[in-house]
């Protein structure tokens, strides 16, 4: 496809790249956007950000207003028309601008001959706004898809889940997620850190459980912050955080982190403590160099290893390791909030897939552990599969491990949802391994 040098088709590229093509946003929009200002990039995301976090709503509109279904060649101007409707409705884009701007991407398209139909669908949507809300929230009482925005596979999950919770973990889901900092404890103190970001007028909110964590409550470019580039602070979420107090690896321990890329919990456990050996494994060399990016800006030195955590006869030392930090692969749906595409890119199958690899590298990690030592299970999901019942069942198959209690948990395994101003859905466990191998 050619590169638009308009913010309304390249944000109707990347969603058509994304919901037909299977494409995930973050690869999807640095090419979709490439020929764009910053401002006019920035503009794109945040549309296919809206769009993707209420598209069920956004494609009702549109079943309302079209005779018939846009298909094949003509199928991007479908996602031309959700792009419309998310400024309309929701974007507060001055209506001119909306719709003369969205005609307009359809040239570029290669699509000159839909110019009227685009135009009369989103100039008949402002005038059917308020018809169109009523008859939408009518819809919405009967059909949960329309009232939360997921998938059913999903919805479903959820709800078996988290009876009563469900629908305010979807809600939460379409929020947009707050800003939050990890302080650099070989450099700064989290007080340190506030003082400075107050003498520049920085807002922020500290946090009592997580202790290195600072919220900004207002979006800003990180790279300008006090130290960014002399790695004072990272961006990492609240809930994930937590991973490296939980590991509390000690001086001169043999740590690993067997899924690192890209490195944000390796930094965290060197930030707290330098003198610690650590490996940090991932499979994903081109990920893997994210890990020496963010090592070289926080100056922090791990050994790099690329491999499968899985199949340890590849790459390990024979070494056993005092602690091992095991962030698994999962279906981050803890973090939708943050990558809203994950609604459509992940489908139910995904799921028994990724609890068998999430099985076979918890085994498989489990053999390099010392008797003494301990692993963190930890995974950005909120699906009890991936989650208590992964360890559960590990439990009941392996005799030499017992549960570590997690102190801010009410039960011995930790699964936070996502919440508003605070961390993400993520899931932790605590196993040491013992003597009793019998
Ligand atoms: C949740 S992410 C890790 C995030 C990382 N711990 C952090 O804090 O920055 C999961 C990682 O697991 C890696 N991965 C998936 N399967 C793997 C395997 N079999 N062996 C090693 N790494 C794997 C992926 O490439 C991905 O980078």
């Amino acid at each position: 496809m050619s590169k638009p040098a308009n913010a309304r088709a390249a944000a109707a590229q990347a969603l058509f790249q994304v919901i037909e093509q299977g494409r995930s946003l973050s690869q999807a929009l640095p090419d979709t956007t490439q020929a764009l200002s910053a401002s006019d990039a920035a503009f794109t995301q945040a549309m296919c950000y809206q769009a993707l976090r209420f598209l069920p709503t956004y494609e009702w509109f549109i079943r309302a207003l079209v005779d018939k279904p846009l298909k094949n060649k003509v199928r991007i101007a479908h996602y031309l028309l959700v792009v419309g409707i998310v400024q309309l409705r929701d974007m507060r884009t001055p209506a001119h601008a909306a719709i003369g701007e969205t005609v307009n991407a359809t040239m570029l398209l290669k699509q000159a001959s839909l110019k009227g139909m685009v135009n009369g669908v989103l100039r008949s949507f402002q005038r059917q706004e308020e018809t169109l809300e009523q008859a939408l929230k009518s819809e919405q009482a009967k059909s949960a898809g329309l009232r939360t925005d997921h998938p059913g596979w999903l919805q479903r999950r959820l709800e078996a889940a988290y009876p009563e919770q469900w629908e305010q973990v979807c809600t939460r889901n379409n929020m947009a997620p707050p800003l939050w900092l990890r302080v650099n404890h070989s450099k700064t103190s989290r007080d340190q850190y506030l003082a400075l970001l107050a003498e520049q007028g920085i807002d922020a909110v500290t946090d009592t459980q997580a202790l290195d964590a600072i919220r900004l409550p207002t979006a800003r470019d990180v790279t300008q912050l006090p130290g960014f580039a002399d790695g004072h602070v990272s961006v990492q979420d609240r809930s994930a955080q937590f991973a490296a107090h939980l590991l509390d690896a000690q001086p001169g321990e043999r740590i690993l982190d067997a899924c690192a890329a890209p490195g944000g919990k390796t930094a965290h456990i060197l930030e707290r403590t330098p003198d610690a050996i650590v490996h940090a494994l991932d499979f994903d060399a081109a990920r893997l160099n994210r890990v020496h990016e963010n090592l070289a800006r926080l100056q922090l030195e791990a050994t790099v290893i690329c491999g499968d955590a899985a199949d340890p006869s590849e790459w390990w030392d024979n070494a056993c390791y005092d602690r091992i930090l095991l962030d698994a692969p999962c279906s981050a749906t803890g973090v939708i909030r943050r990558h809203p595409d994950i609604k459509w890119l992940r489908r139910a199958t995904d799921i028994d897939a990724l609890v068998a690899l999430q099985e076979r590298i918890l085994h498989a990690q489990w053999a390099l552990l010392k008797v003494g030592g301990r692993l963190v299970y930890a995974t950005c999901s909120v699906l009890p599969d991936e989650n208590t019942k992964q360890i559960q069942k590990f439990l009941t198959t392996v005799k030499d491990a017992r549960v570590v209690p997690i102190e801010h948990a009410s039960e011995h395994d930790w699964q936070l949802l996502p919440e508003p101003e605070s961390g993400d859905g993520f899931y932790y466990c605590v196993l040491e391994k013992t003597a009793d191998s019998a």
